[in-house]
């Protein structure tokens, strides 16, 4: 029998709800913290969350509550799940009241604009712990099909294994099996580049093109992934598992993706504001895809599908003239990695 484990999970989305669950079927207490008090009552009393998993009945040890402090009270785990953009604020709310010794996950995959900074160096900042307390819990993991004990993987990583593997067993299920890894570094950017490069795949699938170009931009993805994960110090062997391609793959494939879906709206010629206005869960991508191509230009690595995307959220590039800059670029020899 396993240690058993008090964690604290921020964020009532989609994610967080659904990873509550998968740590209250480990065996792991769970306190949820989300803001809206209807929500809270909700997961309560009725043992749901109407607003992010409709018909999805939640285990009764799953507990909610608006209050952080509560939620923070005694918890071996802090399991971030907010926005990647809003991290650095709600830390700074927290603080206070997380406890000492705790290990602190994130579940998010993206990288904050303007410092560029994954989100294990923001959790680093604000609240000065060490890497040995810093993880990040990643992988293919759509919560929809997570919520319905659908069969997945993920992979808990920590630059300190022991750590690692405390986390693996405070979300291991029959239906969650969950690998560990030391590399980090390897893992976060493998989950935020994929959100490109799925916004990439949705913009093709919206043109009406097949899967010989979403075949291309998932492997030429992977590539330009690997490139800059290598770069940031990352083991390019990271981008070869569960949280490089199996989440490239998963999230490059899926009509329950966020980000593809994102990108499939433009690709039928909606605008950027009119995607937007419709789009009421986290594209982390959409954002991060600045922050990515900031790092890409400060490393000096080529990442020609995260910039066609930047070209074409944040720089007025249509569809169309997207897709010919990725596909009239000089000859060269196909190249995997460094
Ligand atoms: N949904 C999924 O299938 C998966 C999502 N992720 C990652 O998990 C993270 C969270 O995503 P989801 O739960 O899916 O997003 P979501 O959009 O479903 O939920 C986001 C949550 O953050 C809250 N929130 C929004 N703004 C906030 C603020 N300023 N302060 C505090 N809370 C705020 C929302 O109320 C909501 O509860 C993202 O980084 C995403 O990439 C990772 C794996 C799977
Ligand atoms: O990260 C995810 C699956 O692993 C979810 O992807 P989206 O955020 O695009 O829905």
């Amino acid at each position: 029998m396993s240690a058993r484990y008090r964690a604290a999970v921020l964020g009532g989305g989609s994610w967080g709800t659904t990873f509550s669950m998968v740590l209250s079927d480990a065996g792991t207490e769970v306190s949820l913290w989300a803001r809206r008090p209807e929500l809270v009552r909700a997961v309560n009393e009725r043992h749901t969350n109407p607003d992010y998993l409709p018909g999805v009945e939640l285990p009764a040890g799953v507990r909610a509550t608006t209050d952080a402090a509560e939620a923070l009270r005694g918890a071996d785990f802090v399991v971030l799940a907010v926005p990647s953009q809003t991290l650095r604020a709600n830390l700074l709310d927290w603080v206070p009241h997380i406890p000492a010794g705790t290990t602190v996950v994130s579940l998010m995959k993206g990288i904050e604009l303007g410092t560029a900074k994954r989100m294990s160096e923001v959790v680093t900042d604000v609240l000065g712990v060490g890497p040995e307390r810093v993880a990040t819990l990643t992988g293919p993991n759509l919560a929809w099909e997570i919520a319905q004990r659908q069969p997945a993987v993920a992979v808990a990583a920590c630059a300190d294994q022991p750590t690692a593997e405390r986390l693996q067993q405070a979300c291991m299920t029959p239906y969650f099996r969950t690998y560990t890894n030391t590399d980090l570094i390897g893992c976060e950017l493998g989950g935020a580049v994929k959100n490109v490069i799925a916004l990439a795949v949705g913009v093709a699938s919206g043109m009406g093109f097949g899967d010989n170009a979403k075949a291309a931009l998932i492997t030429r993805g992977l590539a330009e992934t690997v490139r800059l994960a290598v770069a940031l110090g990352a083991d390019e062997h990271t981008m070869a598992g569960v949280a490089g391609m199996g989440d490239l793959v998963a999230t490059c494939n899926s009509p329950l993706s966020r980000n593809r879906t994102f990108g499939e709206q433009l690709g039928r010629g909606h605008t950027l504001d009119e995607v937007i206005s419709t789009t009421r869960q986290t594209a982390e991508g959409v954002k991060s895809s600045e922050s990515i191509l900031q790092l890409a230009t400060a490393h000096g690595v080529e990442m020609p599908i995260t910039e066609a995307v930047v070209g074409l959220l944040h720089k007025g590039l249509s569809p169309a003239d997207a897709m010919q800059a990725l596909m009239t670029r000089s000859a060269k020899p196909e190249r995997y990695g460094v």
